[in-house]
């Protein structure tokens, strides 16, 4: 079947969503947990707290609140309940237990009195007019916070710092997550130079790895680096044979230069093309192809704006669909503060900047030069605002659709 070309940006998602592979699982420590999407529910096997616990320092008591004969008389502190280590006796009307925050509540008691209000003299404590404890008063209820059996965290869920304190409340120091996609990278073309190295004077620093490395580990995959290849059938084959991984992404020779040998090279491995190109500026000549041995590769172009919105646009949902997560980002609605004009066929994703008003309004202002290759604009820009294909011109003040990029500028 010939490969498709100029397919729109949604379909591309969709279906690098499609050939993600079926989330796997593993088992990890809490502690190498965090930013991990968690496989399992959790659901606790013990109430939090797991007994009624004080909230105050202070003095356990049987509340006599409606009691005002009884408010009066001193009453004989019988023991102290620790965090930790709780009051084993019994307690009575007259009588209180010295208590102290996040300590078990005796049984009989049912209010804590707060220390500042209450003069204590040896073993006598006199509570001040007024500072008497309501039923209830200073105790957190066992279970208060959850209960056994609650669905705490449901799978799907990012393990963030808060989810990752809540399992540890639950008491659980492992975790079942989906295992991480791995995505292979292959830098390509005789002008590139590893940083570190020194160029020659045709040669450029290769710094678009640097970048998918880390949205690759951010998305949630493992990315490893294959390094960079010369312009050469031969160069790029060795590169990939081999490789295992999820996914190969290739950056570079994607186009149809005579030196865009990415795809020519693959042809040894029994490359199909799915799709040869995307109705979308930048990144029209991103592809996808698969292997003999099932292998998948992306194809990104070697322009760094290129290849970072399409990174965003097509392997981002790749490696969130292979974790288990299949929603689109949520696109927001934001004011255009300056005038666009009217969009070709291309599907356009310009690297902008939101912000808010003061209002609260998102505001988005597209950077003025969008050319692929410039790595100071998209280190620029917080977000990508996307112009339909043929979308009339645009007036300042008009709502536009952004896609936020999880950064701060
Ligand atoms: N006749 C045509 N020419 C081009 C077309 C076309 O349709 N007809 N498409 C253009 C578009 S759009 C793009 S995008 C580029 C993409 O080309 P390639 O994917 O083949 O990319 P290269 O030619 O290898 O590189 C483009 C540019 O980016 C630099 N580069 C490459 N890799 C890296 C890297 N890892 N780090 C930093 N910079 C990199 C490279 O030096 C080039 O300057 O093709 C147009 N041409
Ligand atoms: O699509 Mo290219 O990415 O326009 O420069």
């Amino acid at each position: 079947m010939a490969a498709l070309k100029g397919i729109s940006v949604d379909q591309a998602a969709d279906f690098l969503r499609m050939v993600a592979p079926k989330p796997r699982t593993q088992k990890v420590k809490l502690e190498n947990a965090g930013g991990r999407v968690l496989a399992e529910d959790v659901l606790p096997t013990r109430d939090q707290p797991p007994f009624n616990a004080s909230a105050m320092d202070g003095y356990a008591v049987v509340d006599l609140i409606s009691d005002e004969a009884l408010q009066n008389e001193p009453l004989t502190v019988v023991g102290e309940s620790l965090a930790g280590r709780r009051f084993k006796g019994d307690l009575i009307v007259g009588e209180a237990v010295r208590i102290f925050t996040g300590a078990p509540v005796p049984d009989a008691a049912n209010a804590v009195i707060i220390q500042e209000n209450v003069d204590r003299q040896l073993d006598l404590i006199f509570v001040q007019p007024d500072g008497w404890a309501s039923k209830s008063d200073n105790i957190r209820p066992r279970g208060g916070d959850f209960k056994a059996g609650d669905v705490l965290l449901e799978a799907g869920q990012i393990l963030d710092p808060w989810a990752l304190s809540l399992i540890a409340a639950a008491g659980y120091d492992k975790v079942i997550v989906r295992k991480k996609p791995v995505v292979a990278i292959l830098s390509n073309g005789d002008e590139l130079v590893r940083v570190g190295d020194k160029p020659k004077s045709d040669q450029i620093f290769e710094s678009g790895s640097h970048a998918l490395i880390a949205l690759i580990e951010q998305w949630g995959g493992k990315a490893r680096f294959l390094g960079a290849a010369g312009d050469s059938l031969k160069a790029i084959h060795k590169a990939l044979k081999n490789v295992k991984a999820d996914l190969i992404v290739t950056i570079g020779g994607a186009s149809v230069g005579d030196y865009d040998l990415v795809k020519p090279a693959l042809e040894q491995l029994g490359l199909q093309v799915d799709f040869a190109s995307i109705n979308i500026r930048p990144g029209k000549p991103t592809w996808l192809g698969n292997l003999e041995d099932g292998t998948r590769v992306l194809g990104l172009p070697g322009n760094p704006a290129s290849a970072m919105v399409c990174a965003q646009l097509f392997l981002r949902p790749y490696i969130e669909a292979a974790l288990g997560r299949y929603e689109p980002r949520p696109m927001l609605a934001a004011k255009l503060s300056a005038a666009l004009p009217a969009n070709g066929p291309r599907e356009g994703w310009l690297r902008a900047v939101i912000t808010h008003d003061d209002k609260g309004q998102l505001k988005v202002t597209a950077l003025r030069d969008q050319d692929s290759s410039l790595v100071t604009v998209f280190a620029k820009s917080n977000a990508l605002l996307r112009r339909p294909s043929e979308a009339s011109a645009a007036k300042t003040g008009d709502l536009v659709q952004v896609l936020a990029l999880d950064r701060l500028v």
